[in-house]
């Protein structure tokens, strides 16, 4: 079954049109670089997907149903939407079973996500001294709590350094390796091409393009094909 559906999706904010009659699919299994330029929507698509904003029309389904409607979100969906506020003076483990705790998960689970992404040996340390990039961490672990299948990540490498951008695309790729779905938004071209199978591009809170990465690109970059589109765009 297709992950996300995107349908028709518009949403305005007074005058500013921020989504357009928006339609694309998220297939299973794969990484989707979800791109477009700053204000292009993205964070207003991901959050009207996890039912944090109301459409103000059309409609975004995750396994066939709106957020709201999901059975067991925690388990179905994790999400990291920005470099998320933590407790300063909270450990990394704190926070994680504190998390477990609020969402009835069993505590083991904040162990192995401390595991998953890296943290074991920080785990005790104050999180308010913790790098943007084991910030970026934590919060991937929080959003891998639930062992949920698909993962929506808006902007996890921005601010990163070239080992937090690597470390980053080399967790992407397993989970995708381990047939779980992730859509991870950017406006940094390079960094989506080097994860992604799938793209959606946007500008201006309307669809330009979405296929593979291969489909799209066509033997050249995918700032090449990136800079055509946006221009075919504003040329009609
Ligand atoms: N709550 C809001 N109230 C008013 N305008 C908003 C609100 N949220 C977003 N917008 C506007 O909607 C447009 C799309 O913003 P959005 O944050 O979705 O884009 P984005 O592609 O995620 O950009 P960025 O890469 O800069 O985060 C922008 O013009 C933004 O100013």
């Amino acid at each position: 079954m297709t992950a996300i559906t995107v349908s028709h999706l518009g949403k305005t904010f007074g005058r500013v049109r921020a989504v357009d009659d928006l339609s694309f699919t998220v297939q299973p299994g794969a990484v989707t670089g979800f791109l477009g330029p700053n204000g292009a929507g993205k964070t207003t698509t991901l959050r009207m997907i996890l039912g944090l904003v109301r459409p103000t029309s059309g409609s975004a389904t995750i396994a066939g149903r709106p957020y709201r409607d999901l059975k067991d979100p925690l388990r179905a969906v994790g999400a990291v939407l920005e470099a998320s506020a933590f407790h300063p003076g909270r450990s990394a483990r704190t926070h994680l079973l504190a998390h477990c705790a609020a969402g009835g998960l069993p505590a083991k689970r904040a162990e192995e996500a401390l595991a998953e992404v890296d943290l074991t040996s920080v785990a005790d340390r104050r999180v308010g001294g913790f790098s943007l990039g084991m910030r970026q961490r934590l919060a991937l672990a929080t959003a891998l709590l639930g062992r949920p299948d698909l993962l929506i990540l808006d902007e996890p490498g921005n601010g990163l350094d070239p080992d937090g951008m690597h470390w980053m695309r080399s967790f992407l790729r397993d989970l995708a390796g381990q047939g779980r779905t992730v859509l991870v938004s950017s406006h940094v071209l390079t960094e989506v091409e080097q994860v992604a199978d799938h793209v959606v591009i946007v500008a201006a809170g309307r669809l330009l393009a979405t296929g593979t990465l291969a489909e799209l690109t066509a033997g050249g970059s995918l700032e090449q094909a990136f800079l055509d589109l946006t221009r075919a765009a504003v040329a009609r």
